[in-house]
């Protein structure tokens, strides 16, 4: 569905994404994660066709989706504060996703409406920062577009409509079988719902790879300085602090049984780090 070969792209000089590959083969919810500025915006307007890169292949379904209308119908592109006409109300941008898109659904989008609590007379030029998130992830939705891509969908929303944002996007998934590509911030929260995961670090992708894979990624190892010490010996360690005797290390290996009888074996406590902690440390070792 994606295919990205060799790509670098700036937008001057110096190159933002530098020679990356990957691909996309099958439908699902792939979370897309990177430190601010890492580029997962700049990856995702090369892949709507908003951009061209400046060297290497991005394709969508065979063929490169810049300034190709009949591409980028298939790509429905919600971007972090989507430039809406200033004159127009929630209704008629759902009228424009109506004309645009050939896989609309009108009545999950009003369904949504009622959901997020949105008014459709109501100017987009006045809804708040959170409402305008909600009125961008409802045409994400309710386009039905093979690849949609939601660019931090959840910008200013509260947990609760979080919570309700990655349910409708999973059932939403299940119903009428597609690609997501979400950026998110809040990694720990969606990931329970996604399939994988691509991590933009360092001009590169970093990691691209089933979140059950990276979910059992880093131990946290807490108890005698001298025992941690000797049982990560040669392991890598992504952070560590002193507790007096004590060590508290954050070690990349995968929490699984191997490593729970060698904490029990040697008096140490063991639990599992969580994903955004893991990948904090990941980027910050590889700068
Ligand atoms: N139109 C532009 N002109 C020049 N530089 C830009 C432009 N848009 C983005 N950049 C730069 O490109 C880099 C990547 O930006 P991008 O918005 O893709 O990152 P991001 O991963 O989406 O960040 P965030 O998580 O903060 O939203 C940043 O250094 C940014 O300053």
């Amino acid at each position: 569905m994606i295919r990205v070969e060799n790509v670098t792209y700036g937008y001057g000089e110096e190159s933002i994404l530098k020679d990356i590959s990957f691909k996309e083969k099958e439908n699902g919810i792939t979370a897309v994660w990177g430190r601010n500025g890492a580029g997962k915006t700049t990856l995702m307007k090369l892949l709507a066709g908003h951009d061209k890169p400046n060297k290497g292949i991005v394709e969508i379904m065979g063929t490169a989706p810049y300034n190709r209308a009949e591409v980028v119908q298939s790509v429905c592109y919600m971007q972090e504060d989507h430039p809406f006409s200033s004159i127009w109300n929630v209704k008629d941008s759902l009228r424009f996703g109506q004309y645009y898109y050939s896989n609309w659904d009108m009545d999950m989008a009003n369904r949504l409406l009622k959901i997020f609590r949105l008014d459709e007379n109501k100017k987009i030029s006045k809804l708040s920062k959170g409402m305008k998130s909600a009125l961008q992830f409802i045409i994400g939705i309710s386009s039905n577009a093979k690849i949609t891509i939601l660019d931090e969908p959840s910008n200013g929303l509260d947990a609760n409509m979080r919570k309700k944002m990655y349910k409708i996007i999973r059932e939403s998934q299940e119903q009428h079988p597609r690609l997501f590509l979400v950026s998110t911030h809040h990694i720990e929260e969606i990931q329970q719902i996604c399939d994988s995961i691509l991590v933009i670090h360092d001009k590169e992708v970093f990691i691209h790879e089933p979140i059950d894979e990276i979910r059992e990624c880093g131990i946290w190892l807490v108890g005698d300085k001298n025992t941690i010490e000797k049982v990560t010996d040669g392991q890598y360690v992504l952070e560590a602090s002193e507790l007096g005797s004590r060590l508290k290390v954050m070690v990349d290996v995968p929490f699984n049984e191997k490593w729970k009888e060698i904490a029990s074996l040697h008096g140490l406590s063991i639990e599992k780090v969580k994903l955004q902690d893991y990948l904090l440390n990941k980027t910050e070792e590889a700068e």
